[in-house]
């Protein structure tokens, strides 16, 4: 295993001093190591961060993989700087059973870019009706944790109910995609002035709040835990705030695009734009950025959605919903937050690490700790190019924008996945 000094690197926004890799760990910290094995990266000007993990990713395997591979797709991730991913459960089969979330994690194994976690449906089939084998999912040798119907809502409340008191056996969460179904039907964006005006049904934020509302007292009742996929309105804030104030054990997340993006993209029809849920006003952004920066939500995840040409590049009415993320997360969270890197260190790596439970991630850099970690030059802008992702798929809405900083390297267990900002392999 080759050793690694990294010199005069920043981590997470301190003053510079050296990193020693060795054995899959920090072996040392501290102004002028020497270690003549090892191979020397020039971290000036560098910050070094805790991986960063990953909530929400769509991998699209098992069944889409025209659009992403669990391979792809963790190429995409570490090129973004992550070091784990948690893989949802809308493949083809869905990950209702323990073979598929096996089936996944050892293609995760053997992909060996970021460490994958898939995430349990909660019902059989993300149909609703039934729940999945949740306990056979959590004891399989993926061990899953998380449980998410995402793409769908569990919307009827004594499956949730149930679901709730089910995961608590194990410490588990349901991670909600909250989405009254009869307040969407039809729903092409979000509903309000833009969608009016352009003539296209609407998705209220009501449908959003009143699912969160309902499921943050049931998670009080049954003394569970919830998470909130993808949040994305002003109202939704207020209700979490309101359940964290009393107690309820909720976490929640918001995408880049959510923190950057309105509804005004609509108006493009460019289905690119197209995303559940919908982009929101800027009312919401504004509500969004600062909730983050509060803690109202504990973490920025991706909801990676990557979708094949034909599915995208056709009319609004028939696009799936759904945006890549992974590679040009950090860049809008830089672009969004500044250079807080603490914040963002937390709510992109400590606070996802520890939702998930995923052990050696989350950590920041220090002696004894596993070497998962990635290094950003902030100072570095770069034009995003779809062509030159990763990704199996090219639907990012952030084509041929300028973002601010650039992933130089990132580690796995004290081996380097990107090296001068390209995948070792
Ligand atoms: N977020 C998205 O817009 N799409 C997701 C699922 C979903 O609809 O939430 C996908 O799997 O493509």
């Amino acid at each position: 295993m080759t050793a690694y000094l990294i010199k005069s690197v920043s981590v997470v926004g301190a003053a510079p001093t050296d990193l020693l890799i060795r054995d899959g760990v920090v072996a040392e910290t501290g102004a002028g190591l020497t270690a003549p094995d090892a191979t020397v990266i020039d971290g000036t000007g560098l910050v070094a961060l805790p991986g960063l993990v990953d909530l929400h990713t769509h991998l699209r395997e098992p069944g889409r993989e025209d659009a992403e591979t669990v391979e792809s797709g963790s190429r995409a991730a570490a090129l973004g700087g992550y070091t784990a991913v948690c893989a949802m459960a809308n493949t083809s089969p869905v990950a209702d059973t323990a073979g598929v979330v096996e089936q996944v994690w050892r293609l995760g194994r053997e992909a060996g870019l970021v460490d994958v976690q898939p995430i349990g449906a909660v019902t059989v089939g993300l149909a609703g009706g039934q729940l999945a084998e949740l306990g056979a999912m959590a004891d399989s040798a993926a061990r899953v944790r998380i449980f998410s119907d995402d793409g769908h809502c569990v919307a009827d409340p004594k499956l949730m109910r149930r679901a709730l008191e089910y995961v608590k056996a194990f410490d588990g969460v349901i991670a909600q995609h909250a989405e009254e179904p009869r307040l969407t039907e039809g729903a092409q964006m979000h509903e309000g002035e833009v969608s009016t005006r352009l003539g296209l049904t609407g998705w209220p934020a009501v449908a959003e709040e009143a699912i969160i509302a309902r499921d943050v007292l049931l998670a009080e009742h049954v003394g569970s835990r919830l998470h909130i996929c993808h949040v994305s309105t002003a109202g939704s804030v207020e209700v979490l705030r309101h359940a964290k104030t009393r107690g309820v054990k909720v976490t929640a997340e918001v995408t880049p695009h959510h923190l950057l993006l309105t509804d005004s993209k609509a108006e493009t029809y460019d289905p690119v734009y197209k995303v559940n849920p919908p982009l929101r006003t800027a009312t919401d952004v504004a509500a969004l950025r600062a909730a983050l920066a509060e803690g109202v939500i504990d973490i920025v995840a991706t909801d990676h959605a990557p979708h094949a040409v034909e599915d995208k590049e056709c009319e609004w009415a028939y696009a799936r919903p759904g945006m890549l993320g992974l590679e040009t997360a950090l860049s809008i969270a830089l672009d969004v937050l500044g250079p807080q890197w603490d914040l963002i260190a937390e709510r992109m790596s400590r606070a996802p690490a520890r939702i998930a439970g995923l052990d050696g991630h989350g950590l920041d850099p220090a002696p004894g700790v596993p070497a998962n970690l990635t290094l950003v030059d902030p100072a570095t802008r770069r034009t995003i190019e779809p062509a030159e992702l990763a990704s199996r798929s090219r639907n990012t809405p952030y084509a041929r924008m300028t973002l601010p900083g650039r992933i130089v390297a990132t580690f796995l267990r004290g081996e380097p996945t990107v090296l001068d900002g390209k995948a070792v392999r």
